[in-house]
């Protein structure tokens, strides 16, 4: 079980600082969608370039265009880009074909999907290296989490890696790690925190232990 911290809510020099603070402690960094939005993907250009040996998401959210916006991503410097799980197929195959060209790794975010079981045999066959279950900022705002949904696609995904993101927490980390996802996302989890260095290194040990 890998830690990929997400970061959404800061600006370039704000991303670099809460990284060298957790670097060790983490497997992959994201580089959020709101980052994203503010800075562009020199964002994700410059947290490869001060931290290479960590490998780096871009949280593209994809809907439209795989190819060529992974192929922007890639030429970033992003070793993963995400694409959501409702966009057409043609799209995510796109996304797949050019990740593989420049060795880099799709995952697609099952936010907002409905048939989240049906959606992920599906994309599964599709040849992704990843897919993840999501509540996302208004989905948690209601109260939901995902660990109803990565036990379902748990059920129905033989290739991918699973992964879920939304809303954890250290005090609710043990219950995730206990539904064995390949990967816990976690955002303000860590960066909201006072000591964001411990809570990172505590979540490792917790996920390094599953
Ligand atoms: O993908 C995310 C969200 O849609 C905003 O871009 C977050 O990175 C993801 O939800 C993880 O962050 P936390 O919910 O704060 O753990």
């Amino acid at each position: 079980m890998e830690l990929q911290l997400a970061l959404d809510l800061v600006d370039i020099p704000g991303a670099k600082q809460v990284v060298a603070e957790v670097a060790e402690h983490i497997d992959i960094v994201e580089i959020g969608t709101p980052v994203v939005i503010n800075e562009g993907l020199r964002a994700v250009k410059e947290i490869k370039e001060a931290f290479p040996s960590l490998r780096v998401l871009a949280d593209l959210k994809i809907m439209d265009a795989g190819g060529y916006e992974v192929m922007k991503a890639s030429e970033a410097g992003a070793d993963i880009i995400t694409v959501l799980g409702a966009s057409d197929d043609s799209t995510i195959r796109g996304a797949v074909e050019e990740a593989r060209k420049n060795n880099k790794k799709i995952m697609v975010d099952m936010i907002n999907v409905k048939d989240i079981e049906g959606r992920a045999k599906e994309i599964d066959a599709l040849g992704v290296d990843y897919i993840c279950v999501h509540s996302g900022y208004d989905h948690q705002a209601g109260g939901k989490n995902s660990l109803e949904e990565l036990t379902a696609i748990k059920r129905v995904v033989k290739h991918a890696k699973t992964a879920i993101a939304g809303g954890i927490k250290l005090n609710t980390l043990p219950e995730v790690i206990k539904a064995k996802p390949d990967l816990v996302i976690v955002g303000g989890g860590i960066t909201g925190q006072l000591d964001k260095k411990a809570t990172a290194a505590e979540m490792k040990r917790m996920v390094n232990q599953a």
